[in-house]
């Protein structure tokens, strides 16, 4: 499956677009370590990104890029905030997306790769109303690049083949409360990361529990298409999955932003209805 390739430097970017074919979809996710929005949006593309299987040469690559430390690139894309999110192919930009919409960004994501839905009804209808607005980020004039929400304490590198850009919510000055509420505001993020979420322990290519194991089986031998998000890597999301969710363990599955259950309750869906899930295998044809 695909990951967030970390462009350390301006020739590291240039060989990196240089290694792809022209009509390979470039979709770079520009961000700072120290903006909470960007800990989110950068969960979300890893998750987006695990949607998309690695090919050879690649025809979709997610590229990360630390605004402040490479700012030509920032200034040649125009990056006045952060999270910001380009679509790219053959140098042409087909769209920016400034602030920390998930929706927005998947669903131009999949657009662009030609795997969206059709203008009209589309499954991600449901969600689009509960979505919160947009951030609102700061025009920049010459100053540096900013976002409208408090720092995080920390940030770390995702382990190579998880969904995970863990952040801890609990910044430094913020009260339990607040706290939560920037953990819960981040889970409802993930949720809706992809159409079908799986939150498990471990990844799928190394599962780290039975439970999450047959989970993943299931969805494998239904070619579902589904992002992930290993819990293990990320005690936060953890712990505050369980109270957001109101559901004590993992794994958990979730569609359209909803939590269907753990693996008994999938399994009574299936037995109920043979169906299930079908909508979000890989299988089916798109709707024209
Ligand atoms: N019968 C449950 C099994 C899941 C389960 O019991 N998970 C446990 C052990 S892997 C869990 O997540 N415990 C909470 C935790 O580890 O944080 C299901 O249908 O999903």
């Amino acid at each position: 499956m695909s990951a967030l390739t970390e462009i350390t430097s301006e020739a590291d970017f240039s060989s990196h677009l240089s290694s792809l074919s022209p009509t390979a979809l470039v979709v770079l996710y520009f961000h700072t370590p120290w903006a909470a929005p960007c800990a989110q949006m950068g969960a979300v593309l890893s998750a987006l990104a695990s949607q998309y299987p690695a090919t050879t040469p690649p025809t979709i690559s997610f590229v990360s890029i630390n605004a402040e430390e490479l700012p030509d690139i920032s200034e040649e894309y125009d990056v006045s905030a952060v999270p910001f999110v380009v679509c790219l192919r053959s140098g042409q930009i087909l769209e920016s997306i400034s602030g920390s919409d998930a929706v927005k960004v998947r669903d131009a994501v999949e657009r662009h790769a030609g795997r969206g839905h059709a203008a009209g009804a589309s499954p991600m209808d449901a969600v689009r109303t509960a979505i919160p607005p947009p951030l609102s980020a700061v025009p920049r004039e010459d100053g540096p690049i900013t976002a409208t929400q408090p720092p995080v304490s920390a940030s770390q590198a995702p382990p190579a083949d998880s969904a995970n850009a863990t952040a801890v919510a609990s910044a430094p000055g913020l009260t339990p409360e607040q706290s939560k509420e920037a953990l819960f505001a981040r889970l409802e993020q993930l949720v809706k990361a992809a159409s079908v979420m799986l939150f498990m322990k471990g990844t799928p290519s190394s599962p780290q529990c039975g439970f999450s194991r047959q989970l993943v089986g299931i969805l494998r031998e239904r070619s579902v298409k589904y992002g992930f998000f290993n819990i293990l890597a990320d005690e936060d999301v953890r712990q505050g999955l369980k109270e957001y969710a109101e559901w004590p363990t993992f794994p958990q599955l979730w569609v359209n932003g909803e939590l269907v259950g753990g693996l008994d309750i999938v399994r009574e869906e299936i037995n109920a209805d043979p169906d299930f899930l079908n909508e979000f295998s890989v299988n089916k044809p798109t709707a024209a």
